[in-house]
């Protein structure tokens, strides 16, 4: 395996100290970042610190070094272990790819669509955090224009168009801003008006299967969720799986509309599990990133990551 690979190049890095020294100037820190082929997946990474040079030596001394390996982007350590162990990793690779795209950027929304309970909040949250966003639930200002009522109540009281409406309004006010990640509401995408508001920035389309969306809002309960609304029962996850895939149905071609699309499944594939189910939100967000870096590499030509 890949990984296995990786590690054993651990054993023996080429590093060009020299090279390092040159790099570092008076001291401090270097991260070295080398690409190996087979399409660029497989990466080793070498952090060096060095003491600064001494009075009666102009040689540097090395206090620590660090090399980590990672295959498409996901460390080693995390796929030899096949589950999601590595927190830390996964969190500095997050922090990594996010540092190397914001500034392409240029301070562009980012819009998060796709089925209900497909994780754009928690998603969207963890983006905001590291690319030093503001987040915003499409859902919550709309409640909050509403006096604090609920979308379920909305939905009660008003009827589905009256949300929509709503709906609209705060995605046209949201397409005034920079700098933020939104969380839309699952049917944010059938109305085209929406789409034009969502182009002042990037559209990511969070891709789940049904199964599991179904597995996530059945556990949670439909209360909050109106259009899925039912009292539970026997069948609860499979008329919910039903409900969803009608919906589904209606709204593929909408979804497909966005620019990026981060398929849970995909990244499943990439990482040998079997299923979707113990993807963390981290490494969706790190694949959201690598998929908006590529919208970005069309859009632009590549920029030289
Ligand atoms: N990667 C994940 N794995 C498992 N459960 C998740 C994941 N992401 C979100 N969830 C859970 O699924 C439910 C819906 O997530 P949420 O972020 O609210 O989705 P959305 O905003 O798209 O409706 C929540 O209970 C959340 O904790
Ligand atoms: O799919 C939909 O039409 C809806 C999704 C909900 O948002 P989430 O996707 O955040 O659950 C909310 O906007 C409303 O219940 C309608």
């Amino acid at each position: 395996m890949e990984a296995k690979i990786a590690n054993g190049l651990l054993v023996s890095p080429r590093i060009d100290s020299e090279k390092i020294a040159r790099r570092i100037g008076t001291g401090g820190s270097v991260q070295f970042s080398r690409r190996f082929r087979e399409q660029d997946r497989l990466q080793v990474l070498v952090s060096a610190q060095l003491q600064p040079k001494t009075r009666n030596s102009n040689r540097h001394k090395t206090v620590s070094l660090e090399v980590s390996c990672s295959y498409k982007n996901f460390p080693a350590s995390l796929l030899e272990s096949g589950g999601f162990q590595a927190p830390f990793d996964e969190a500095r690779i997050l922090k990594n790819k996010s540092q190397e795209i914001r500034p392409y950027l240029s301070g562009r929304c980012i819009y998060l669509v796709g089925m209900m309970g497909s994780g754009k909040t928690t998603v969207g949250k963890v983006l905001s955090q590291v690319l030093g966003y503001s987040f915003f639930d499409s859902d919550t200002l709309v409640e909050q224009d509403v006096e604090g009522t609920s979308v379920a109540e909305i939905f009660k009281l008003y009827g589905e168009g009256f949300f929509r409406d709503k709906e609209t309004e705060v995605l046209r006010k949201l397409s005034l801003m920079h700098q933020l990640v939104v969380s839309t509401g699952g049917g944010a995408v059938v109305r085209p008006i929406n789409w034009k508001y969502m182009q002042k920035g990037i559209s990511v389309w969070l891709d789940v299967p049904l199964e599991d969306l179904a597995r996530r809002i059945a556990a949670v309960g439909t209360g909050s969720r109106p259009l899925l609304h039912q009292d539970s029962g026997d069948a609860y996850t499979k008329q919910t799986l039903t409900r969803l895939s009608t919906l589904m149905e209606e709204r593929s071609d909408a979804y497909a509309n966005a620019n990026a699309r981060v398929s849970l499944e995909d990244i499943a594939a990439k990482l040998g599990h079997r299923d979707v189910s113990n993807l963390t939100p981290t490494a969706i967000a790190i694949e959201a990133l690598e998929q908006i870096e590529g919208f970005l590499k069309e859009e632009n030509g590549d920029f030289g990551l």
